[in-house]
């Protein structure tokens, strides 16, 4: 490229600086042209024309100077106003609308077009034109008549001076346009360029470079176009990697975001040309299939993709192995749109997991409702306790051979003024998922604590406070301290409290449960386990852990006499229970004949309907205070 052309940063510039630099060229070129002109007529002593050319060398050296000074616009005018005079002139006192100078018209034209403003170009046309008239009329009237010199020599060398200097400034003027047309292009391909790149960044994922989000959307719409004319259907299935965080937390996010562009890969192997794979962010992908998608060839893809992915990868040289969830939502059953779909596959993926991961779950309207309604739970949970919306309510517990009240079970109570009374088996698993339940869990030791003090202090009966404890509760370590606070707190004896432990808390997380249940033993808080024979009923671990009561679930107590099994398994837990020491407290007491059977097998202890139902402390006293064993 010449160096009259340079880069594109500063087009205005560039263009100012090959404008002067073409000026000056064509300046010296009329330059030379005339001086050469200028030479032979002074060689055949043609004064007037030399002293005319003199004049217009004069003024070109002065449009040169302008030129070099960057006045270019003024250093165009003054070239082609002083070009226009002179050659009139010459015309005028020469040859007159035959003189070899009318040539030069055309060029200057050009020459203006290029520099000047269209004012000036029209202006200067008027003027050429003027010039030639006014040459015919003085002609024709007689006031001045031309004389045409028979041709010769110096005739040539005025056209060719002439035409010298046009064809120089015309092949100037056509190599721009040309070098101009040339960068054009290279810059419309340029920009054609980048748009395609825009487009891409757009559309595909930066990372594993499959369709994001926008162009699934787009794919998806298209597919419905085409499944409304065929009633075709159309499957969304929406893929969430199960172990992925683990992955990169512990490989590093180099190892990630090459498992994620392996899983992208396989993934396309996967699927048929005419369906769409994307990634959604994260570890989340969509693959959309399109085309007379029915719930078994989806359900096989969906096979398909989970037996492609758990294969091996090999990520930093190391064999990784992944395992995924997917959620499937199928147009037009499940919604009409992306985002419902999109939704609701969503919806479907997380039931997937909960099922138990590296698996697929087909969408249902069911699962819509429990979300919205787990949603409604955990918001109004979290304010639940700020509002202070829990209660607890306390159950007596019975001697059973006495009758005697010797303990309390406190069980929360949570009235929500817009959804009511939730029974606490609604929203204690969901606090649980949540994790709200260590909040809530704290709040029931502290609360339960706080009420035996009072009824310490108000000269009740002794009475043992049963407190439950979700097992999800240890798996922080804030349980002993919750209690430790409390009891320190309301300066109660230990012996004041009983903690109602679940099986599954003893079963799986026996490691770190035992030394903590032991202190907690130590310090002289009871234990006791709950809803016993529901879990694993393996008395074996029962030996490893300081409990001192188990609680028979009341299943078993309700249907006790009249179904013999559930009497056998009360009979048995009873006797295996004082064969370890412990003592048995039946759940779920609710009329007289249970009771004497109850005592029959030697069953200590008892709650139940029979009694009472869980009440809340205002009451509980009043029923304390008017109780009389029958
Ligand atoms: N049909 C019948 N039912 C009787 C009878 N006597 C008592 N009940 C009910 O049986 C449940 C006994 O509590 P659970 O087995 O610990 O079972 C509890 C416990 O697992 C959980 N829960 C209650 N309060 C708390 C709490 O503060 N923390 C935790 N983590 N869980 C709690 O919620 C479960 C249900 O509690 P509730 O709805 O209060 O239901 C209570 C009680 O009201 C009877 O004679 N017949």
């Amino acid at each position: 490229m010449p160096s009259d052309f340079p880069s594109t940063k500063s087009v205005s510039t560039a263009g100012m600086v090959l404008q002067r630099n073409r000026l000056i060229q064509i300046i010296l070129a009329i330059l030379c042209a005339v001086g050469c002109v200028i030479l032979i007529n002074f060689v055949n002593q043609n004064w007037p024309t030399v002293w005319m050319l003199l004049v217009l060398s004069a003024c070109m050296l002065v449009a040169l100077i302008l030129a070099r000074a960057n006045r270019i616009t003024l250093a165009a005018m003054f070239t082609v106003i002083t070009l226009t005079i002179v050659m009139g002139l010459m015309s005028f006192a020469f040859d007159g609308i035959y003189d070899a100078t009318i040539s030069a018209f055309p060029a200057i034209l050009v020459f203006a077009a290029m520099f000047a403003t269209l004012r000036l170009f029209v202006g200067l046309l008027t003027f050429i034109i003027l010039i030639l008239s006014t040459v015919v009329w003085v002609n024709i009237t007689g006031v001045h008549v031309n004389v045409v010199a028979p041709v010769s020599i110096m005739s040539l060398v005025n056209v060719v001076a002439i035409l010298m200097a046009t064809a120089f400034f015309v092949w100037k003027l056509a190599s721009d346009l040309r070098i101009a047309v040339a960068r054009l292009e290279t810059e419309n391909e340029r920009i054609r360029d980048a748009l395609t790149h825009i487009d891409t960044l757009a559309h595909n994922d930066a990372l594993t470079g499959l369709p994001n989000r926008l162009l699934a959307r787009a794919r998806f719409e298209q597919a419905v176009e085409l499944a409304k004319r065929g009633n075709d259907k159309i499957a969304l299935l929406y893929l969430d990697l199960d172990n992925f965080k683990t992955i990169n937390d512990s490989l590093g996010h180099i190892a990630g975001d090459q498992l994620l562009c392996e899983v992208a890969t396989r993934l396309k192997q996967t699927i048929r040309a005419s369906d769409t794979a994307s990634r959604q962010g994260g570890d989340e992908f969509l693959v959309i299939v399109a085309g007379q998608a029915e719930q078994e060839s989806v359900a096989t893809v969906a096979v398909k993709i989970i037996d492609l992915l758990s294969e091996y990868f090999s990520v930093n040289g190391m064999e990784i192995s992944v395992t995924c969830s997917l959620g499937i939502s199928m147009y037009p059953d499940d919604g009409q749109d992306f985002d419902a779909l999109l939704k609701h596959a969503d919806i479907a993926m997380y039931q997937a997991k909960e099922r138990g991961r590296n698996g697929f779950q087909f969408y249902d309207p069911q699962m819509n409702t429990n979300v919205v309604e787990h949603l409604h739970l955990i918001s109004g949970i979290r304010t639940a306790l700020q509002k202070d919306e829990f209660k607890l309510y306390y159950q007596p517990q019975f001697d059973l051979k006495s009758e005697r009240i010797i303990g309390a079970e406190a069980l929360i109570r949570w009235k929500n003024p817009e959804l009511g009374m939730i029974p606490p088996n609604k929203f204690i698993p969901v606090a649980e998922r949540s994790g709200q339940i260590h909040e809530i869990g704290a709040w029931v030791i502290d609360e339960a604590c706080r009420q035996a003090r009072e009824w310490m202090d108000a000269g009740l009966p002794p009475i043992v406070v049963g407190v439950n404890l979700s097992p999800i509760q240890f798996r922080r370590d804030n349980v002993e301290r919750d209690v430790m606070n409390a009891l320190e707190h309301y300066n109660l004896p230990p012996s004041a409290i009983e903690l109602e432990l679940t099986e599954s808390l003893l079963i799986v997380e026996s490691d770190q449960i035992s030394p903590l249940l032991k202190r907690l033993r130590n310090l002289g808080v009871h234990l006791s386990i709950d809803d016993f024979g529901t879990g694993y009923s393996n008395l074996g671990y029962l030996s490893r852990f300081e409990v001192e009561r188990l609680k028979i679930d009341q299943s078993f107590i309700r249907r006790m006499l009249e179904n013999k099994n559930d009497e056998g398994i009360v009979r048995a837990i009873i006797e295996m229970a004082h064969s370890l020491g412990l003592e048995v407290v039946a759940e779920g007491v609710e009329t007289a004949e249970m009771l004497v059977h109850l005592k029959g097998l030697g069953c200590e202890f008892g709650q139940g309907y029979l009694w009472s139902p869980a009440l809340p402390a205002a009451e509980f006293v009043e029923f304390i205070r008017t109780y009389q064993p029958k």
